[in-house]
């Protein structure tokens, strides 16, 4: 899944999509049925249910720093000190995943709170696409709960509906359907899901592509576009939704490594538009942002900086550290220290 790149991730229509399945199917075959092959087990629903008010981020001094695969906050270990877990949409507790003999994550636990940006950062291969896609409910884990909205999940999300949050993966490459228009892909899941006109749904297009900073590049393939444009367009179709249902849910956005292979300002452009699109931000038309939450996985020193508030530092299977992303260069944990400067002395060996 992670070789794919944006999309937020829905199922197929079963219904009213179907001739504009035949059309798509048509235009990009094998791509599609390859997309929908990878995420036959994979697949998720839309989940919905009652938003919490957005909370203000952790404050400096109560931000959580704790070392050794604890990863509670400073103030939790205070006797009688409850915390507001109102405001949490996402909670991983005690998550365990191995591939075949390969024991991945070994006790992962962290929430996502309405309102934030977080990072997960970590060595190379240490699990971090892994958690996305356990918390997207595209992988299960073998062990330990995915919360959301405080509700257990019981398996994948395709295996239930819950309710009261969309969870959309941005992937890490492109992964634009080849032969279909950038409408088409923008589009892709109006298309296939909504009852939408097709002037509505390329209305909508025009408007996300607007908000990702691109005009006039709707009838373009994406051979045409550059990487950056690319990354863009795949932003555009994860921010894209059905204004005719009357119930909008909130929605987390998860980007695996947004950053990779582009040049510094391109990044740049990327980083920004990852900000905007959030509830704090101000699209490219100027329009508040939409996305609740989002976490973004990179190796990218400035995605860190632009584009997050809060890290979570995976290793060995653990979260070790976490932080505000002003602490990452400061920390004097030696797992931190190390990683931030590069060194190749210190406890990651590779
Ligand atoms: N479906 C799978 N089957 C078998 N092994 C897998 C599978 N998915 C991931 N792995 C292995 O799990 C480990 C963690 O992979 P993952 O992609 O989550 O790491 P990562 O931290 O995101 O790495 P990177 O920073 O290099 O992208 C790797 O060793 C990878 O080969």
């Amino acid at each position: 899944m992670v070789s794919l790149s944006s999309v937020s991730l829905f199922p197929p229509s079963t219904g009213h999509g179907a001739s504009r399945s035949t059309k798509f199917a048509a235009a990009d075959a094998r791509a599609i049925s390859s997309f929908y092959a990878r995420q036959s087990n994979e697949r998720r629903k839309a989940v919905c249910a009652c938003v919490a008010s957005p909370r203000n981020l952790m404050s400096d001094e109560s931000s959580a720093i704790k070392f050794n695969g604890s990863s509670k906050s400073e103030h939790l270990n205070t006797i009688g000190d409850t915390e507001d877990d109102s405001d949490v949409l996402i909670e991983c507790k005690e998550v365990y995943k191995s591939f075949g003999e390969k024991k991945i994550l070994n006790g992962v636990n962290f929430k996502i709170r309405h309102g934030e940006a977080v990072g997960i950062i970590g060595p190379s291969g240490t699990g971090k696409s892994t958690v996305l896609k356990i918390i997207a409910g595209l992988l299960a884990p073998d062990k330990g709960d995915v919360y959301i909205r405080g509700k257990k999940r019981a398996g994948l999300i395709s295996d239930e509906e819950i309710s009261g949050l969309r969870i959309g993966l941005v992937f890490q490459s492109a992964a634009l359907f080849d032969s279909l228009t950038v409408r088409e892909n923008v589009g892709f899941l109006l298309y296939e899901q909504s009852r939408m006109s097709e002037d509505q749904i390329s209305e909508l297009v025009k408007e996300s592509l607007a908000a990702v900073g691109l005009k006039g590049v709707e009838d373009r393939l994406p051979s045409e576009l550059s990487g950056g444009m690319k990354k863009r367009v795949a932003l555009a179709r994860s921010i894209i939704y059905d204004t005719t249902n009357d119930s909008i849910e909130p929605e987390v956005l998860l980007y695996d490594e947004p950053t990779a292979g582009l040049d510094p300002i391109a990044s740049t452009v990327v980083e920004d538009l990852i900000r905007s699109v959030h509830i704090k931000g101000r699209d490219a038309l100027g329009k508040p942002g939409k996305i609740a939450s989002y976490v973004v996985v990179t190796h990218q020193h400035s995605t860190i900086k632009r584009a997050i508030d809060r890290l979570l530092f995976l290793h060995k299977g653990k979260i070790v550290w976490e932080g505000m992303t002003h602490e990452f260069t400061t920390s004097t944990n030696p797992i931190v220290q190390q990683f931030a400067s590069g060194s190749l002395d210190g406890p990651i060996k590779y």
